[in-house]
């Protein structure tokens, strides 16, 4: 029997770091055969199109396969079987699979679709690489705000789970085999050094923290885990062992059309009033600047707000401002969308 393809499963909360450590492992795969499945949450893809647009020889337009269908982990069986089914009939298979799930997406049922018999025999996961964005654990973005907890409970007294980003983000630790700790630019030392020791206490006996910035870290480093990670998943516990569903009720995305933009860093001044009146999780999407002749990559995280021209505007394609807004469930759609467009 031949042997079974390796895939690597990165995952990681909103804005961690994932697309950024993809792009480095590209370049640094060596001409190994790569097919890579983007998950994302909003309705826009715009990690599938920043991935391709890579221009890379390991990282041809076919070799990137979108699943913009909602979060990977609950369209296991619409979407992410077919899709590794349809890889694996190419003529010339991937020597190695890389999926990034939504920020949004538990790990564990995807993991444990590697245990489907369609896939089985044929595809094994060779590691679960969490990203973690170091600054954002710093800042205590994970930690519960004990009192709007404690004020939800007392409102419900059927409410029994934790915040939905710690379990979210615990979930995420837990079924990891290499952590990831990104971010570290942002972070002095002390803070370094308070959430290293932090998440060695929240990981599975063995798994590394390696530190990065913006992702840097090879292809030799991430593939080639061999850990058969669908065979012990008994290991890996998740807040949804119980069955309980996981329907990403807790968050919820759009996107706003802004048309032509004046300038990057009037975008920017008008954003990030927005985004935090409105504790907005994450916002991106692409942006046409007046009289600019190259697309604009607007990048924000909570309120760290990043922006840069990526490539040139193709002739074929619709241009225009569109960003995609994803929060906590209740997001004022109205209010931001009047507020981005004033
Ligand atoms: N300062 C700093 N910024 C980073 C680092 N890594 C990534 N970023 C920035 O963080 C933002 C989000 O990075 P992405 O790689 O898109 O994150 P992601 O996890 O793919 O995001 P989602 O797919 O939306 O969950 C971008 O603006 C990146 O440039 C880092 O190590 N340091």
């Amino acid at each position: 029997m031949p042997a079974k393809i390796p895939a690597t499963v990165v995952t990681g909360f909103l804005g961690a770091g994932k697309t950024t450590l993809i792009r480095h492992l590209l370049q640094t795969a060596n001409g190994r055969r790569l097919a890579l499945i983007i998950n994302e949450f909003g309705d826009v893809g715009v990690d599938g199109d920043l991935l391709r647009s890579c221009g890379d020889a390991t990282c041809r337009e076919e070799d990137v396969v979108e699943l913009a269908n909602g979060c990977i982990c609950c369209t296991v069986a619409d979407d992410f079987i077919p899709t590794i089914e349809k890889l694996l009939a190419r003529d010339e298979p991937p020597e190695h699979i890389v999926i990034e799930t939504s920020g949004l997406a538990l790990p564990k049922p995807l993991v444990k679709a590697f245990g489907w018999p369609e896939i089985r025999t044929r595809v094994t996961v060779d590691g679960v690489i969490t990203v973690i964005d170091g600054a954002a654990v710093s800042e205590g973005r994970f930690v519960p705000d004990e009192e709007a907890l404690a004020a939800q409970r007392a409102a419900d007294e059927a409410l029994d789970h934790d915040s939905p980003l710690e379990e979210l983000f615990e979930d995420q630790l837990a079924c990891a085999d290499m952590v990831i700790l990104n971010k570290t630019d942002l972070l002095d030392d002390e803070s370094l050094s308070a959430v290293s020791t932090d998440l060695a206490t929240q990981l599975r006996p063995g798994v590394k923290v390696v530190k990065a910035r913006h992702g840097a870290i090879d292809a030799a480093v991430l593939l080639g885990l061999g850990a058969a990670a669908e065979d012990d998943l008994a290991a890996r516990p998740s807040h949804h062992d119980a069955g309980e569903e996981h329907d990403h009720d807790d968050f919820e995305s759009f996107h706003v059309d802004l048309g032509t933009v004046a300038d990057p860093d009037a975008l920017a001044r008008k954003l990030k009033p927005v985004i935090e009146a409105h504790d907005i999780l994450r916002l991106k999407g692409f942006a046409e600047v007046a009289g600019k002749p190259m697309r604009l990559v607007v990048q924000a995280v909570g309120g760290r707000i990043q922006h840069y021209y990526d490539r040139a505007w193709r002739t074929e394609e619709p241009r225009g401002t569109t960003l995609v807004v994803i929060g906590e469930r209740g997001l004022d759609r109205d209010a931001i969308t009047k507020a981005l467009t004033a």
